[in-house]
């Protein structure tokens, strides 16, 4: 007979060490979980400090206020009725764990702290954090005295132990232990556990969300089971964004999934499961039957008597599983529409501000940018048309709104928070300061639309007198020297311009108690990646949101939205040829991004997915690209590519160390603060590797060993 449970897993925008508020949202999961009728509730990894403190995790305030505000949580009566799965940092004989703490009625069960710590790429729990090394054993936990006057416990169980309930057991797995070979779910389901929480802090990247959900599928696929997938979601404090994706999972279906982005601080996803279903699942594979029994791994159960189906012996009607269905995977111009959107509204929100300032080139870079600032804008009015009291609360905040305004139109909203500015020069074309002022309309930021050649000319005449020369671009005569500095100084005056006019431009429009904008920069990932960009100048600003996101993405992001939000002006974007518009323009000569860098967008992608990703050095980038792109280049030109591209990335590799911190989108992301750790003073001309490069260059045209004159390289 059917034995039908109700789950219960959820979203959480936690903020990193907003202890009070991430409490409230986590009693506000577990009163929706029980309104839903659930008798299980797992939440996000290290949820109750919000799973983002980085060295905060240190402090010993940290351990401390996450016990407190867990006190508070289990004491609630409201709490109460449930098993509660719930994630914080616990300190066991002196040593930092990361835990899952399961409990019941205001009385812990047990403390299960992660095995396998995430410690590549964005993470690195193991500067604060210790893994148990040791799966399957469980010790003693003393608990701290406040606590054991709450939960009339003095020791609780300590390690790698699952919960016996009546009718079912119960075990916790976290995050990066899904992504390892041997995850605990297959010992445990080995083992009998029938259901198994993973507890995430998992993070945004472009196309990646198919990987979480493969592994879940996978695992529940080839060990049976009901897996509960909870994930923090949203901006805590840094580059990242938490994309949520809770979903309940069984035997390799999809019963239930959440959202991966939207506004909404508590998302409850909950499912109707068939303990039953597992059971027949698993024991109709007899090859799993035989590892089962051979399997040594044998779990503690902390026995609780609690009912995960209290009604199962009866049949009630009222009660009917919830149904399987497909994931659901955003396209890539989608997640950037949505994730940056996002993580813009909470990093307004939490900063206290005003709004944003955007200089507004005409270009595709910053367009895209203003793109994603209307998305925001369309995001908070449909949330706030939902009824999402939030939402509503942090938009008349920010606008400095009387307070019965709803946000009920985009254009109207974006008017409010969102400036823009074309600052143009002799060399900026007419063709560009239009694009720019109709994008602005359209969008309905708050324009201004200047001319900045008197600072430009006086900045250089300040230079002359002090100096006695007097530089020119190349183009009448002058050095390469002298044609980047006239090119700097514009790009660098903007950047001071832009941040005059986010201080000031509130207090121009009167708006009462208002502080400064934020100022945002538009340099693509591609860009950073080859250094094309000038140090401290507009690419210099408190945010980026598509600093992760590469040129290709970006026009593809642009299309979609002409068609999304009925802009055709931004056709016009794609159509136009990217140009810094740095140089004078003259009848022969436009500048142009892909002729100035000698490699194009699409090639930079290539590279950088080669270095980052695929970890290849000069000489193995070369030998892969080698196979891909000939025969259509010679060896030869493949070479002086991989070449050209190690050289740019290296002398420009310092830029990396002050970038506008940047929404995290692209795994070859060259983010120099937290993804990408790299020196930022590398010799240029990678000399060994260019030899290796040119022997196989000259072996391909098929020279002799006694034309190469090869040096001995073994
Ligand atoms: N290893 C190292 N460690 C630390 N600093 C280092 C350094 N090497 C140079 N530097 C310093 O870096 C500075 C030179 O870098 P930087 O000032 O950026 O100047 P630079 O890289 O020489 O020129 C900027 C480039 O960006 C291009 N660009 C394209 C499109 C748009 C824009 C734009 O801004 O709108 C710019 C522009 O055409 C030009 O090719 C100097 O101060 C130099 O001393
Ligand atoms: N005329 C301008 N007015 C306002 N801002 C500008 C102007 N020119 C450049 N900027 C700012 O400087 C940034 C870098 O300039 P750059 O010419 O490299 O743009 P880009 O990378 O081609 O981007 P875009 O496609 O937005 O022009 C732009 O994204 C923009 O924010
Ligand atoms: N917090 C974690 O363990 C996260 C690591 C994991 N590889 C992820 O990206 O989801």
């Amino acid at each position: 007979m059917s034995q039908l449970i109700t789950v219960a897993t959820c979203n959480l925008n936690q903020w990193a060490l907003d202890f009070e508020g991430n409490r409230d949202r986590i009693l506000e999961s577990i009163k929706i979980a029980k309104q839903k009728g659930a008798r299980l509730r797992v939440g996000p990894e290290l949820e109750i400090t919000g799973y983002g403190c980085l060295d905060h995790f240190l402090e010993s305030d940290v351990c401390l206020h996450s016990w407190e505000m867990y006190a508070q949580i289990i004491k609630s009566p409201e709490t109460h009725d449930i098993l509660l799965d719930i994630g914080m940092p616990v300190l066991y004989k002196n040593v930092r764990y990361n835990c899952r703490l399961i409990s019941l009625d205001g009385k812990i069960l047990v403390i299960r702290p992660k095995i396998w710590l995430a410690n590549d790429g964005n993470y690195r729990e193991m500067r604060f954090f210790t893994p148990w090394l040791k799966p399957g054993h469980v010790e003693e936990f003393k608990l701290p005295p406040e606590i054991q006057k709450i939960t009339q416990q003095v020791y609780v169980p300590f390690g790698d132990a699952v919960v016996n309930t009546v009718d079912t057991t119960i075990g916790a797995e976290t995050c990066e232990e899904l992504f390892t070979p041997q995850t605990p779910t297959i010992a445990m389901s080995l083992d009998g556990v029938e259901i198994i929480t993973n507890s995430s802090g998992s993070h945004h990247e472009l196309r990646k969300l198919n990987k979480r959900l493969d592994l879940i599928l996978n695992a529940t696929s080839r060990c049976g089971g009901i897996y509960l997938y909870a994930n923090q979601r949203g901006c805590d404090g840094d580059r990242l964004y938490y994309d949520g994706c809770a979903l309940i999972a069984v035997n390799g279906k999809i019963v239930a999934q959440g959202s991966q982005f939207s506004l909404n601080d508590v998302e409850v996803v909950t499912a109707t499961v068939d303990l039953e279903d597992v059971r027949n699942y698993r024991a109709a594979i007899m090859s799993r039957g035989m590892q089962a029994t051979l399997n040594e791994v044998k779990f503690k159960r902390v026995d609780v008597d609690f009912e995960l189906a209290p009604m199962a012996t009866r049949f009630d009607p009222s009660i009917s599983p919830s149904k399987t269905h497909d994931p659901f995977y955003h396209l890539p111009e989608e997640e950037i529409a949505l994730g940056p959107a996002c993580w813009m509204w909470d990093y307004l929100r939490r900063s206290n501000g005003t709004g944003f300032f955007l200089p507004l080139s005409g270009g595709i870079d910053s367009c895209a940018t203003a793109v994603i600032v209307y998305s925001m804008c369309n995001l908070v009015v449909n949330a706030a048309l939902e009824g999402n009291q939030q939402v509503i609360k942090d938009a008349i905040k920010i606008t400095r709104s009387d307070e019965n305004w709803i946000p009920s139109d985009p254009v109207e909203l974006a008017s409010k928070l969102f400036h823009t500015c074309f600052m143009g020069t002799e060399n900026s074309s007419t063709e560009t300061r239009s694009r720019a002022k109709e994008l602005a309309q359209r969008v309905g930021s708050y324009h201004v639309d200047l001319n900045m050649d008197v600072l430009v000319s006086s900045t250089v005449s300040l230079f002359e007198v002090a100096t006695g020369k007097k530089p020119i671009f190349k183009i009448f005569g002058g050095s390469q020297i002298e044609n980047l500095a006239l090119q700097n100084i514009q790009a660098r005056l903007r950047m001071v311009i832009a941040y005059l006019f986010a201080q000031l431009l509130p207090w121009v429009r009167n708006i009462p108690n208002s502080g400064g904008l934020l100022v945002l920069g538009s340099a693509n990932v591609d860009e950073c990646l080859r250094g094309y960009l000038t140090k401290y100048d507009c690419s210099s600003a408190d945010i980026n949101p598509i600093g992760g996101i590469s040129k290709t993405d970006l026009k593809r992001f642009i299309a979609y939205s002409a068609n999304k939000y009925e802009m055709p002006i931004l056709t016009d974007f794609l159509n136009a040829t990217p140009t810094a518009e740095l140089e004078p323009i003259t009848k022969e000569y436009v500048q142009s991004d892909e002729a100035d860098m000698g490699m194009t967008y699409e090639e930079l992608s290539a590279f950088g997915a080669l270095r980052k990703v695929e970890k290849c050095g000069p000489y193995s980038m070369f030998l892969k690209l080698l196979h891909e792109w000939t025969p259509r280049l010679t060896p030869a030109q493949v070479a002086e590519k991989v070449k050209k591209f190690f050289f740019f990335y290296a002398i420009n590799r310092h830029k990396q160390t002050v970038l506008t911190p940047s929404y995290h989108a692209e795994n070859y992301s060259p983010d120099d603060n937290r993804f990408d750790l790299r020196p930022f003073l590398i010799n240029p001309r990678f000399t060994w590797a260019s030899k290796k490069i040119a022997e196989v260059v000259a072996q391909c045209e098929h020279k002799t060993d006694k034309e190469l004159n090869i040096m001995s390289i073994d």
